[in-house]
């Protein structure tokens, strides 16, 4: 609290709330950036782009809404294919790891990592400390969440071999989407911590695109956005 005189020796009492984080949430389309938007009721210290879809676009976009800044935190948010056993549709999944799931080469013996062709960096770590916050939040609220490595692919998988390759390279991933990791990359760059909070439309596997759960998914996107501004306060 502050107290101000006036000349007229009236006085004003102002109230301060403590400073709240400032965060960059990074959908890939506006049906998502829009959920993510009715959660959060307008509360102070977010801001919301639908940065296109793929990493590519999602990075570029990141990166420039980042110069903006400055922000604490940045969140990739979205639908995503579930794994099955892992997340299933309607569910929440809330990113332990990002991991480029095909950022590599295919040789005689199989898929190699930009890691181990000693290219670079194929996963981010999140921000774990609040990553389990939010994760709790969700499950206080009553929503089924699991926490594990979400996948960032450049081609939605669409048979079941392809899902049994990604859960060859990452056993226990639990989501695959397309932007995590274009986020990551641009956060990283700014030194800003990242999560991705993933909402499931669909299992990973034989594409059928009419039996994505689309309108159930993005509720529990808007259900996991409502939980935000507390578990960031
Ligand atoms: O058609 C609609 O109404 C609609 C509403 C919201 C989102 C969409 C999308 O198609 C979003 C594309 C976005 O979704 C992610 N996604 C969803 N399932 C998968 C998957 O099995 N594998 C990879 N990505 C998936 C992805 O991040 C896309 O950018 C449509």
């Amino acid at each position: 609290m502050q107290e101000h005189t006036q000349s007229n020796s009236v006085k004003i009492t102002e109230s301060y709330t403590p400073t709240s984080k400032r965060v960059l949430i990074v959908t890939a389309v506006d049906a998502e950036k829009d959920a993510v938007q009715r959660g959060l009721r307008h509360a102070p210290g977010f801001d919301v782009i639908a940065g296109g879809v793929g990493p590519a676009a999602t990075a570029a976009a990141t990166a420039r809404h980042l110069i903006q800044g400055p922000y604490d935190l940045v969140i990739s948010a979205g639908i995503a294919g579930g794994f099955a056993g892992q997340a299933e549709m309607g569910s929440i999944v809330i990113a332990d790891l990002i991991i480029a799931a095909d950022l590599g080469s295919e040789t005689e013996n199989g898929f190699s990592s930009v890691e181990e062709l000693g290219f670079g960096n194929a996963r981010f770590s999140v921000d774990i400390a609040t990553a389990r916050k939010l994760a709790a939040a969700i499950k206080e609220a009553g929503s089924v969440v699991t926490m594990g490595p979400v996948l960032t692919v450049s081609t939605t998988t669409g048979t079941a071999v392809t899902a049994q390759r990604l859960l060859h390279r990452v056993p226990n991933a639990a989501a695959e989407a397309m932007e995590g990791f274009g986020v990551a990359t641009a956060a990283a760059a700014a030194s800003v911590p990242v999560l991705e909070i993933r909402t499931i439309s669909n299992q990973v596997g034989p594409r059928d695109r009419s039996a994505w759960k689309i309108k159930e998914a993005l509720q529990a996107l808007e259900t996991a956005s409502s939980l935000l501004p507390e578990v960031l306060r």
